[in-house]
């Protein structure tokens, strides 16, 4: 496990960006892990601007997505499938149909999860998952307790993690109770992972999962588990897990 520490969110975007845009270099054609949340926006804005400067392309490049919330539509402005849009795939060069993001108007809920689990097998493996991670440890939809056997799966919300994305919708009441979620499964099969952690909000989660057991009730330190992880936060999220000598 490595792990980069920037002073500030904006040098661990560049830091960030610089290992998502030299796997593209090496590997035009790489299968992205793609995350959502308020961490990972600006990565996606410096690597449009590289995009913009010509110094970088997503041409040959795919990418899945970790999740969606059950029931918004792709135009939702809180959909994630909306945020992705958004926030990278309309001011880049990546093929519309090498974008992929659950459905979460699916009628029938198992054959989305079949689905979805279909389209990241015929990819052959995600290069590089982008993750963040939740305050309760939480990475994509995974929350604490969940087996970590889990392919994409639809999960009932924590009531603490609708609390905290509430943020983002009108009252609590209209923040989705369900959403599709790739499974810690799918996620550690991923070739590299780049997680993203900013604000002392997330320092002691953040400790929690890679200086103390692997356990489904973090999900978050299953990645102590996995062989090619990079951590990159600024200094608010990384302070205490370096104190606390967690990562070598
Ligand atoms: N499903 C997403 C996660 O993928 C994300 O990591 C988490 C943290 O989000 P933020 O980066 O806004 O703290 O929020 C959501 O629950």
């Amino acid at each position: 496990m490595k792990l980069i520490c920037a002073k500030d969110y904006k040098g661990m975007c560049r830091q960030a960006a610089n290992i998502l845009s030299a796997q593209l270099i090496i590997k035009p054609d790489s299968v992205l892990g793609l995350a959502t949340g308020s961490t990972p926006v600006g990565i996606y804005a410096q690597l449009i601007d590289w995009y913009n400067k010509g110094d970088l392309s997503f041409a040959e490049a795919s990418s899945v997505n970790l999740d969606e919330y059950q029931g918004l539509a792709p135009d939702h402005p809180q959909s994630y499938r909306y945020f992705m849009q958004h926030h990278l795939f309309d001011h880049v060069d990546m093929r519309p149909e090498a974008t992929h993001v659950p459905n979460g108007l699916a009628d029938d809920s198992d054959a989305e999860c079949k689905r979805y689990n279909q389209v990241i097998r015929s990819m052959n493996g995600v290069d590089l998952q982008l993750l963040g991670v939740g305050h309760n440890g939480h990475i994509a939809f995974n929350e604490p307790g969940e087996a970590f056997e889990l392919e994409t799966h639809l999960v009932p919300l924590a009531p603490t993690t609708v609390e905290a994305n509430k943020r983002f919708f009108d009252s609590v009441d209209d923040v989705p109770t369900h959403a599709y979620s790739m499974g810690v499964k799918s996620i550690m099969s991923a070739k590299k992972i780049l997680l993203m952690v900013s604000g002392k909000d997330k320092a002691a989660v953040l400790a929690k999962a890679f200086s103390g057991p692997v356990t489904p009730e973090i999900p978050a330190s299953v990645l102590q588990l996995h062989p090619n992880v990079v951590i990159v936060g600024d200094h608010d999220a990384l302070h205490l897990l370096m104190e606390q000598g967690g990562v070598e």
